[in-house]
């Protein structure tokens, strides 16, 4: 990695612990986890969400004052969600809110940052890593004996409620050891790239959920894929993230559907 790159990153890996601390500290106070809702009534956001991600946009500027940003919130707010090739940082200050709002442990600070379109950090094969230990994905190739990790989302629509139990229905009917998730698109995938569960899939996610993620688990040896195979395309807000090609076949099993992309042009 250049020194340039370096740099960045180091700043990311600070202002994500500065940030973490500030969730930590919310996780303990009712006041700082007060519901409000965006979509739809299941759609959460708190004041600590916008308070992490105007810390986190305002230490960037800070030091690297021509950068762009994509943040959950601030494209909530009616920012635009448009991915250049310029320098920029793709923010979900907390991944996990229903979780944060009912005090379930599983949160994270998600950070990633492109160039020229391509998640940057740990590109060049230097690895993934938790507090210094290298992460490594499952060698597991029977998906027979896998977890596999999703989400419910928070579109309560029929028709896509229906989707997603058939996807379910046809993942646990494999028969695959078991299914799980933590609520948080980032923590499954680290998930993944820790090796505990093989792989994690989701239609409805934002580019914020899964930017830092995607590249954790190709630097942990993982692979990712679109729910009807194919390349992944970080703003079509489907994914499937796999230790291997094998295992990442459940995407046979996956009813897809294509919700409203990331870059889609506002409607009037
Ligand atoms: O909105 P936040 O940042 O908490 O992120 C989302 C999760 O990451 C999804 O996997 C999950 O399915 C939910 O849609 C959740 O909202
Ligand atoms: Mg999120
Ligand atoms: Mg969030």
């Amino acid at each position: 990695m250049d020194d340039v790159l370096q740099n960045i990153m180091d700043h990311a890996v600070a202002v994500a612990r500065e940030a973490g601390q500030v969730v930590r500290e919310a996780l303990c106070d009712e006041k700082q986890r007060d519901v409000m809702t965006k979509s739809s009534t299941v759609d959460l956001v708190t004041q600590t969400d916008q308070r992490v991600e105007h810390l986190i946009i305002q230490s960037v500027k800070k030091k690297f004052p021509t950068h762009r940003f994509i943040g959950e919130e601030s494209v909530a707010a009616g920012e635009a969600c448009v991915l250049t090739d310029d320098p920029t940082w793709i923010i979900d200050p907390i991944d996990g809110t229903t979780n944060f709002v009912h005090s379930f442990p599983f949160v994270a600070v998600s950070i990633g940052f492109s160039v020229d379109k391509k998640i940057q950090f740990g590109v060049e094969g230097k690895g993934a890593f938790c507090n210094g230990e290298p992460l490594q994905v499952s060698d597991q190739e029977d998906v027979r004996r896998s977890i596999i990790a999703t989400e419910f989302g928070s579109n309560r629509e029929t028709e896509t409620v229906e989707k997603i139990f058939s996807s379910l229905r046809n993942i646990l009917n494999i028969p695959v050891h078991g299914v799980r998730g933590a609520g948080t698109a980032a923590v499954n995938m680290c998930l993944v790239a820790s090796g505990c569960v093989e792989a994690y899939y989701e239609v409805g996610v934002h580019v914020w959920d899964v930017a830092a993620g995607s590249v954790i688990v190709e630097e942990a040896g993982g692979v990712l894929m679109d729910v009807e195979g194919g390349p992944v395309d970080l703003m079509s807000r489907r994914i499937v993230a796999a230790n291997n090609g094998t295992v990442a076949h459940i995407v046979k099993e996956i009813d897809a559907f294509s919700p409203t992309r990331d870059d889609a042009p506002p409607t009037q």
